[in-house]
């Protein structure tokens, strides 16, 4: 039996002049793997919330093989045990337990999605994020395990490191995590203290946190899950410090989970939201590790000691720069899940009279709500299509850093530490928009957006926060912008600073041309990067040394991140809306979409444009 629908809903989805199945095809990769997304949890929660009799089971598993057969490898003695252990259990809410209860909920559904993830064989990433998200709304205890506990080894360590390790990771044999920040550092990495001391005797390294400003703490899955941490420490061997390394690092035992000799462990305590996580301390006392636990992938020691450096010192960074790109697009889709719930909301609340005696109004009919929402739905629009083109930017570059070449890196890095922090910022400010938009009931735990804001504005922070962030992308933008003034050639993706005019052919009162909306956001970017050049050199001038300069200019230099930022985004949309392949109707929507995107940031940033005219 089909659930009932709010007429006022039902009313606004039948007004719809476009197609969704068209949209959601194109947001989702293709009906194939939208098909694939919805099938997984609809089977699991099928199975796993009606009393099934095995013939059942067999025909939904007939009907699955018609379906996805391609991946779902079920063996039904598995499904069936699964089923009954978790049923027995069931779900529960967390919203009215206590930390320690919320944690052990989301542990226990984290280890049922991870059986479930391996007995019906997905190796679809994203598959795989889908599943878990469903069983595991919040913050996943194994976030840092599937993210950058596994990409470090992939990224940093040696083919056989990888074979001897993914393998225990893939398998839950071993529960992990990234263990970087200190008490004391979080941004600057090279002031971290946690020593690896190479002695060359016993081919070992001796891991030590020499104070308590040294203590490992942040860390993700550190306080009770992980038993094993990738841990960036400074390595010294024969008398010399040769930086941040990464190496692999025991830290429970993987029968009895408890700490291991010199390892002192635990959690940092509650937290303003990602309640599910158990973020970490950890104190290492002169603890040891063989050799081979140092991951050389790109630096190595050798037996006697020797040191040897990567071809590049920033390639230690690469899991960082991974997960920035996992944390660009997960913003654009958490923005859409807030304001799909407060448009939804918008369509069914009926509150107040626009004309006088002539009944309450859904609250959607108010413009000031259309406004509220319609420019959220498009910046999530927005991030996720700018998402998707930074990640095949960096697809194409980080195949060819895997065949040695560099060059595209320091691109990469401004690319994503923009992004991230543009996406980021854009993304907590929109969901909370989205609250605020549905009144007192947005304040509601129940309506699920207060714990996707207070879990997903961490990212504003984590993975490089966001100022920082910005101030290592305007590095990049600074040296395209001396180069162009220098008249030599920039990178692709820079090239605008050369080359940008204001021709704009659009009046104010005429349809505003899409290629002028491009053209401006385009000169906006140059310009603001052009000004925070000034103002460095401007510092220069002064006497001041490079470092005070940059620091001076620094509040500029952050808003020229954002300006180029903003202008992928803007550029991305649009070119992406036209070249999409859309019928007539689902594109003229979503061009309309993308204007009013990029009008509604020209409101929004008008000193900027209007100062460049
Ligand atoms: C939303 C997702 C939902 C899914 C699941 C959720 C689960 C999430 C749980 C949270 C996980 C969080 C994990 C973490 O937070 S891990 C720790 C992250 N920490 C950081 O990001 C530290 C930030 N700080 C830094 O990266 C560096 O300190 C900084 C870059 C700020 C400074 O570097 P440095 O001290 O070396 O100094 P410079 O600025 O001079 O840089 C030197 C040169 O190196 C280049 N560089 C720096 N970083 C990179 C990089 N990543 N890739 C490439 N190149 C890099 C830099 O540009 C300089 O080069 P130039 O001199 O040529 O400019
Ligand atoms: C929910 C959560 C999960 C996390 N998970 C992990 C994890 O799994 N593993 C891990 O290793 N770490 C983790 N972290 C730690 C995280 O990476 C750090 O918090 C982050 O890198 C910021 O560093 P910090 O906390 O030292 O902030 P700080 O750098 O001290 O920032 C404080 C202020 O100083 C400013 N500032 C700092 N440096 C500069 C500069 N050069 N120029 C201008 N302003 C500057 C910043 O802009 C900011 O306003 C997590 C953090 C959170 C909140």
């Amino acid at each position: 039996m089909g659930k009932s629908v709010n007429p006022d809903l039902a009313k606004a989805r039948s007004q719809a002049t476009f197609d969704p199945a068209n949209l959601t095809n194109y947001l989702y990769g293709g009906p194939e793997k939208l098909r694939r997304k919805r099938y997984l949890p609809a089977f699991v929660f099928k199975e796993l919330c009606t009393e099934m009799s095995l013939t059942d089971l067999c025909l939904i598993f007939l009907g699955l093989l018609t379906h996805v057969s391609d991946y779902l490898g079920l063996t039904l003695s598995i499904e069936n045990m699964a089923a009954k252990e978790y049923k027995e259990e069931g779900f529960k809410s967390t919203d009215d337990m206590s930390r320690e209860e919320a944690y052990e909920e989301s542990m226990r559904r984290a280890v049922y999605t991870n059986k479930r993830v391996l007995q019906l064989n997905l190796q679809d990433q994203e598959e795989q994020y889908y599943f878990r998200e469903i069983f595991v709304p919040g913050a996943n205890p194994f976030a840092l395990h599937y993210v950058m506990f596994k990409d470090a080894i992939n990224t940093q360590g040696t083919e056989d490191q990888i074979q001897k390790w993914l393998p225990l990771a893939e398998t839950y044999a071993v529960t992990g995590t990234y263990a970087q920040t200190e008490l004391g550092h979080g941004t600057f990495l090279r002031g971290l203290e946690t020593t690896a001391e190479y002695d060359v005797q016993r081919e070992e390294f001796i891991l030590n946190t020499p104070t308590i400003t040294s203590s490992k703490f942040w860390p993700g899955a550190l306080g009770k899950t992980a038993n094993v941490a990738i841990l960036n420490a400074k390595l010294i061997t024969k008398g010399r410090n040769c930086g941040m390394q990464s190496f692999w690092v025991p830290l429970r035992h993987l029968e009895t989970h408890q700490p291991l000799p010199g390892i002192t462990v635990g959690d940092i305590g509650p937290k303003f939201g990602y309640h599910t996580s158990d973020n970490g301390f950890l104190q290492l006392n002169r603890v040891r590790i063989p050799r081979e636990n140092m991951l050389m992938r790109y630096s190595k020691v050798l037996q006697d000691g020797t040191f040897v450096p990567p071809e590049n010192d920033r390639l230690v960074y690469v899991p960082m720069t991974q997960f920035r790109f996992v944390v660009i697009g997960r913003s654009g889709w958490t923005l859409a899940k807030a304001v799909t719930v407060a448009t939804r909301y918008s369509a069914v609340r009926r509150q107040s009279e626009i004309t006088p005696g002539g009944g309450e109004v859904q609250i959607l009919d108010f413009q000031t709500q259309q406004h509220k929402l319609f420019t959220q739905i498009a910046s999530a629009y927005a991030m996720i299509i700018a998402a998707k083109a930074a990640k095949d930017l960096y697809d194409s570059a980080f195949s060819k850093m895997e065949k040695g070449n560099l060059e595209d890196l320091p691109m990469l890095h401004a690319l994503t530490s923009s992004m991230k922090a543009f996406n980021t910022w854009e993304m907590a400010t929109g969901v909370e928009q989205c609250r605020m938009a549905c009144g007192g009931h947005g304040y509601l735990l129940a309506s699920g957006i207060p714990q996707m804001y207070t879990d997903m504005v961490s990212a504003c922070t984590y993975e490089g926060e966001n100022t920082v962030m910005c101030l290592q992308a305007a590095r990049f933008l600074n040296k395209c912008q001396e180069a162009a003034n220098k008249g030599e050639r920039l990178p692709q993706l820079t090239r605008f600073l050369q080359t940008s005019r204001l021709n704009i052919s659009s009046s104010l009162d005429q349809d505003v041309d899409l290629n002028d909306i491009i053209a401006a956001y385009e000169f906006r970017a140059a310009t603001v990067i052009s000004e925070a050049n000034a103002r460095l050199n401007a510092g220069l001038a002064m006497g001041k040394s490079q470092s005070e300069a940059w620091n001076y200019a620094s509040q500029l230099l952050v808003k020229a991140a954002l300006a180029f930022s903003h202008w992928f985004t803007v550029r991305a949309l649009i070119e992406n809306m036209r070249g999409a392949g859309f019928d007539n109707s689902t594109e003229t929507l979503l061009l309309q979409l993308a204007k009013l995107y990029a009008l509604d940031g020209m409101l929004r940033y008008s000193g900027d444009f209007r100062k460049v005219g």
